[in-house]
């Protein structure tokens, strides 16, 4: 049976809090692959960069782990981005529930909402979903299907991708936020300067 974790996140940009909550379930439920899937439009968010930036720094983070993998499936799909045609997609790529389980990574913070999402019932039945620890928010699944959710916790990175945009519009750094090749990638692309390139924190 192949064991696949997907982690979605708008990744604006992507830092090490992400990559560790990735790599713990990676370790914890002896996953094959991890599919970063960054979303084509965040209805939830405010403005946000290009999603070919997203991606670019995405692939960028994630290259020299080789259970990492980065899926174009959200941004290339046309309309708001909803995990359950996320999930639709996983399945049409890495195959149906009798060959493949399907673990969805979520922040306490993305958990604690989970049920406003689109078809969140739909959801929960075609994967199970891994909630990790996130400094500031409680963890819980007091409100989830029984059996639908595993809560596990995770070295506490305090870093939001939100800090992240406001420091490089303060001049500040993100060294050892976010990986070098991202540090870089904002740079060369003059990612987060202004306060027009931002979304409200
Ligand atoms: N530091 C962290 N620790 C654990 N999980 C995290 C952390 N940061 C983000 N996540 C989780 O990663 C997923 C994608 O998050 P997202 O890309 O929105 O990053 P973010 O830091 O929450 O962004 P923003 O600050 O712009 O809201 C969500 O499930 C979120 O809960
Ligand atoms: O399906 C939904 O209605 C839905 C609503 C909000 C967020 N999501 C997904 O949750 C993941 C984390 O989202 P975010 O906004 O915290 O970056 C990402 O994969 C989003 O597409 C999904």
């Amino acid at each position: 049976m192949r064991r696949i974790g997907i982690m979605g996140g708008t990744f604006d940009p992507i830092h090490h809090g992400h990559l560790v909550a990735a790599s713990e379930v990676q370790a914890r439920f002896d996953l094959d692959e991890v599919v970063f899937v960054p979303t084509g439009q965040p209805y939830e968010k405010g403005r946000v960069s290009p999603a070919e930036d997203r991606y670019l720094m995405t692939v960028i983070a994630t290259a020299s782990n080789p259970r990492f993998h980065v899926s174009r499936a959200d941004i290339d799909r046309d309309g708001p981005t909803y995990t359950v045609d996320t999930l639709r997609d996983m399945r049409a790529v890495y195959g149906p529930s009798s060959s493949t389980d399907l673990f969805f990574i979520t922040g306490a913070d993305a958990l604690n909402r989970i049920l406003g999402w689109k078809d969140a019932l739909e959801m929960f039945r075609m994967a199970h979903f891994v909630g990790v620890t996130r400094p500031g928010f409680e963890l819980t699944d007091d409100h989830l299907p029984a059996h639908s959710v595993t809560l596990v916790e995770v070295p506490a990175m305090a870093i939001s991708s939100s800090a992240c945009r406001t420091r490089v519009a303060d001049g500040q750094p993100v060294w050892y936020l976010v990986p070098d090749g991202v540090v870089q990638y904002i740079n060369k692309r003059g990612l987060y300067r202004g306060s027009g390139n931002d979304t409200p924190v």
